[in-house]
């Protein structure tokens, strides 16, 4: 079984696959064909990331890199014959509202594509929020996408452009109803590298739609993390780990920014939802 590690920078942490056909050990070193697990396993290597709370800069990814080869590194420079297939692969990036999951998409968009390789954006066009053809950042980075309301209908959309997309980034990954058996198919038999960025948890920090169902079927994920809000006006600065809402609504789906949710530390998240609570259940019971 590979190894798994868990790389902490700053406040972000990215669990990853570091494995190496060296390192196999078990059964799975009897049947996987090495040669094709060592090119596999470099794929996810070498990636780091900063948090939203660290200011605008993301560290480097090297996970363009070996696709910067074209993914063809057992073929000798200038042959004729036949190049092997891409190999697919699925990256995860989860964290709570304003922890730079968006910033950190577009950031993989602009490296693999600086590598040669065709990407499709696509988000949720039940995300409205800044524009309805874009993929917006909370601080206005922006990129056309699809926006679709499930990625049967992107691909759809795409038409005969879809077969040439070489990486899919999906942004609001929670909403899509069908991402589980999209990203599979995609990744397993299109050979298609799949870029998510969504929320694992919602405003109960309970799941939110299939993406933590992808986590077994991840080359890497990535938890990002934001700046707690009422630390910050202590004067405090605190890692954000969940999205307190702020409205009295009780829907898991209600789509806003700043003026329906907030990042908070666990003490704020618990002292809080407590609070907000309170006229929840008192209005209810009018
Ligand atoms: N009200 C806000 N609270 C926290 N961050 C904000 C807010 N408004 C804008 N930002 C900025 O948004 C950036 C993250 O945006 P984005 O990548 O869209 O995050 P995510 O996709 O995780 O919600 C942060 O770096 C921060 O500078
Ligand atoms: C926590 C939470 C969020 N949402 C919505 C709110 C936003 O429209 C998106 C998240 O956007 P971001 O890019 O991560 O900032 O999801 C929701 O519907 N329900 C929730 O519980």
């Amino acid at each position: 079984m590979a190894p798994m590690s868990l790389c902490m920078t700053g406040g972000t942490s990215t669990l990853r696959l570091c494995g190496s056909a060296g390192r196999l050990s078990g059964s799975a070193a009897h049947w996987l064909p090495l040669r094709r697990l060592a090119l596999s396993t470099w794929y996810g290597a070498g990636m780091k990331s900063v948090s939203a709370t660290q200011g605008r800069t993301i560290a480097s990814s090297a996970a363009a890199e070996p696709l910067a080869r074209g993914g063809n590194e057992g073929a000798p420079a200038g042959s004729e014959q036949q190049q092997p297939q891409q190999h697919g692969a699925i990256e995860i990036v989860v964290g709570p509202m304003f922890a730079g999951k968006t910033t950190e998409l577009l950031r993989r968009v602009a490296s693999y594509e600086a590598a040669g390789l065709r990407v499709a954006v696509v988000k949720s066009n039940k995300d409205d929020r800044y524009c309805a053809a874009n993929v917006v950042t909370h601080d206005g980075l922006r990129r056309p996408c699809f926006a679709s309301p499930s990625l049967a209908a992107f691909k759809e959309a795409a038409g005969a452009a879809y077969s040439g997309f070489q990486v899919i980034a999906v942004d609001e990954a929670q909403f899509f109803p069908d991402l589980q058996e999209f990203c599979t198919h995609a990744a397993d038999h299109e050979h298609k590298r799949v870029v998510l960025a969504g929320l694992d948890g919602d405003f109960q920090r309970q799941r939110f739609g299939q993406v933590l169902d992808l986590l077994p079927l991840a080359d890497s994920v990535t938890k990002l993390s934001a700046r707690c809000k009422f630390c910050a006006q202590e004067e405090r600065h605190v890692a954000a780990v969940f999205s307190l809402r702020i409205t009295a609504d009780s829907r898991q789906e209600v789509v806003g920014g700043a003026d329906v949710y907030a990042p908070v530390c666990r003490r704020h998240y618990v002292q809080l939802s407590q609070v907000r609570e309170v006229p929840l259940s008192s209005s209810d019971e009018a």
